[in-house]
């Protein structure tokens, strides 16, 4: 259960302690932050509210603890993030529970969240001794006007101190794949969970905590992001931030100093289908990449552009499926489950009042009890309709009928987002002009958008966000080059 036997320690009183200089701590503001269960829309854990003062300290502890990680052998801080990946995946019961009362996570989704994170951090471990194990030897004679005399190694160094912000909806794996990283690298973390999962990600710290990683290397504190993400965000301490989320990223990156940033932000992944796609192979796909976790990912499929010719066979497949998702609490491993909040719930319902009043077919009575919607499919939506545009984050889906590739194309490119799409058709050139011609950071052929497999570059163009995530990608993001020269008297070349 969350906060007993092993995880204990992590809990004071009915409140989650946050972790800094390697202990659980209370803090000193005597406040803290009601996490409510989407489903019971009720008060379900409690966490520490920090204080700035709190915050200085953990970064404070960051920074001192990174000096000598820094100096710690690669292979050694490998060992660690091995240990920390067997600690998570041993305790992946009680973590899960906490996905599925933060964040109504179904139960079995919760479970794969959490062992997926084991794997990245493994992964991450191995990638890093290898990657890190390697620099550059440069001989200055092969630019013009230069003789043999200089010799360069280059390689890769740490940045200091990485200020993790991960969103509700991987609370756990979307934290790993930041910390994991930043820590083979040779830096120290300090992590801001959201709010909505935040006991999800104390029970994980608490695992890199058991497998012995330095005091104050790694430090979680909670609270608002509207109290502490400010005073975090520009703290002159943090060298580098990896931010996923919403707008707030874009802020961010303008009020952050001249530092690293990694922002992994919304999307609106369209999926266009051609003539020829196979229908079946495309419904089942739209049914999973727009309905799983109740179409709270940033790669859920968020608009099906399907050509005129397949469009009411392709619509009755997909509702055919539509009408057999289960909709109830997480803990039945429901498909379809509350999402996060209630003002998510209201947001979701503006964009289908707003497409019902504008003319949309509704394949469904739109259906809504507190946080829980029932799926829903709207055909015939136009562009003018705000859900053909912007992001629901539920479980609502726009099918726009389109009378060539190219309007496709046009509607896929008129968004401010450009994080993945896809495209549906038997021909690979078709396919591949397609992909060239989406402004997207990924273009799926014949699959929805996913971020996994979780070593695989993630990025976003335009407003979706800036770098690239993947494992070996985040490692690269999170150092910087350092050269020394080896200047000679006189030429040197080789034999001779
Ligand atoms: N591209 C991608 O990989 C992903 C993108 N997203 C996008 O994220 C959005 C939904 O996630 P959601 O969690 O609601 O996103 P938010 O942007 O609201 O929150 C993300 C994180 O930022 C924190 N935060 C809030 N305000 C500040 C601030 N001023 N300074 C620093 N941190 C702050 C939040 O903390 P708190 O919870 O305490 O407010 C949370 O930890 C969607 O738009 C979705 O598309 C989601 C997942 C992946
Ligand atoms: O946060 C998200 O929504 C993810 O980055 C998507 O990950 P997934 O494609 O593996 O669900």
């Amino acid at each position: 259960m969350a906060g007993s036997g092993t995880f204990a320690e992590i809990i004071g009183g009915d409140v989650f302690n946050y972790y800094s200089d390697g202990q659980w701590n209370k803090s000193s503001s005597g406040k803290f932050v009601p996490i409510i269960n989407p489903t019971s829309r009720k008060i379900h854990f409690k966490v520490q509210a920090c204080t700035q003062e709190e915050v200085n300290k953990a970064i404070e502890s960051a920074k001192v603890a990174q000096k000598l990680w820094a100096k710690t052998p690669l292979w050694k801080r490998a060992e660690l993030l091995h240990k920390a990946a067997a600690i998570l995946k041993e305790h992946k019961a009680p973590i899960a529970e906490c996905l599925v009362k933060e964040i109504a996570k179904p139960a079995k989704d919760a479970v794969t969240e959490v062992v997926r994170s084991g794997d990245l951090v493994s992964y991450c471990a191995e990638e890093g001794v290898r990657f890190l194990g390697e620099g550059k030897f440069l001989v200055s004679d092969s630019f013009p006007g230069n003789e043999r005399t200089k010799y360069c190694l280059t390689s890769k160094i740490p940045l200091g101190v990485v200020l993790a912000i991960p969103p509700f909806n991987y609370p756990v794996n979307l934290a790993v794949s930041k910390i994991a990283p930043a820590l083979i690298s040779g830096n120290s973390i300090v992590l801001k969970p959201p709010t909505q999962g935040a006991v999800a990600a104390l029970h994980m710290v608490h695992c890199f905590h058991l497998a012995g990683f330095p005091k104050g290397l790694i430090s979680c504190v909670t609270g608002k992001g509207s109290e502490i993400g400010d005073f975090l965000t520009m703290h002159p301490d943090v060298s580098c931030i990896s931010f996923t989320g919403g707008d707030t990223g874009i802020a961010i990156s303008k009020k952050s100093a001249m530092i690293p940033l990694q922002m992994e932000l919304g999307g609106k992944d369209a999926c266009i289908v051609l003539e020829d796609a196979d229908l079946d192979l495309v419904a089942a796909n739209i049914v999973k990449g727009g309905f799983s976790y109740s179409g709270q990912r940033c790669t859920a499929v968020k608009v099906a552009l399907v050509m005129k010719s397949v469009a009411d066979t392709l619509v009755k497949k997909i509702n055919d499926k539509v009408i057999k998702l289960t909709v109830g609490p997480p803990e039945d491993d429901c498909d379809i489950t509350p999402v996060v909040t209630e003002s998510s719930a209201n947001f979701i319902e503006e964009l289908v009042m707003d497409a019902k009043k504008k003319g949309a077919t509704f394949c469904q009575e739109y259906k809504r009890e507190g946080n829980l919607i029932w799926p829903l499919l709207m055909d015939n939506v136009r562009p003018d309709m705000r859900i053909a545009r912007e992001e629901p984050f539920g479980p609502v889906l726009p099918v726009i009928r389109i009378n060539s590739v190219e309007e496709g194309i046009l509607h896929c490119n008129a968004s401010n987002f450009g994080l993945q799409g896809c495209v549906f058709t038997k021909d690979i050139n078709k396919a591949i002009l397609v992909s060239d011609a989406m402004e997207t950071g990924t273009v799926q052929i014949n699959s929805a958008p996913a971020r996994g497999p979780d070593h695989f570059p993630f990025q976003g163009l335009k407003e979706s966000g800036i770098g690239s995530q993947g494992i070996t990608n985040s490692i690269n993001m999170m150092t910087k080059v350092k050269t020394t020269i080896i200047n000679l008297p006189t030429p040197s070349y080789t034999m001779g």
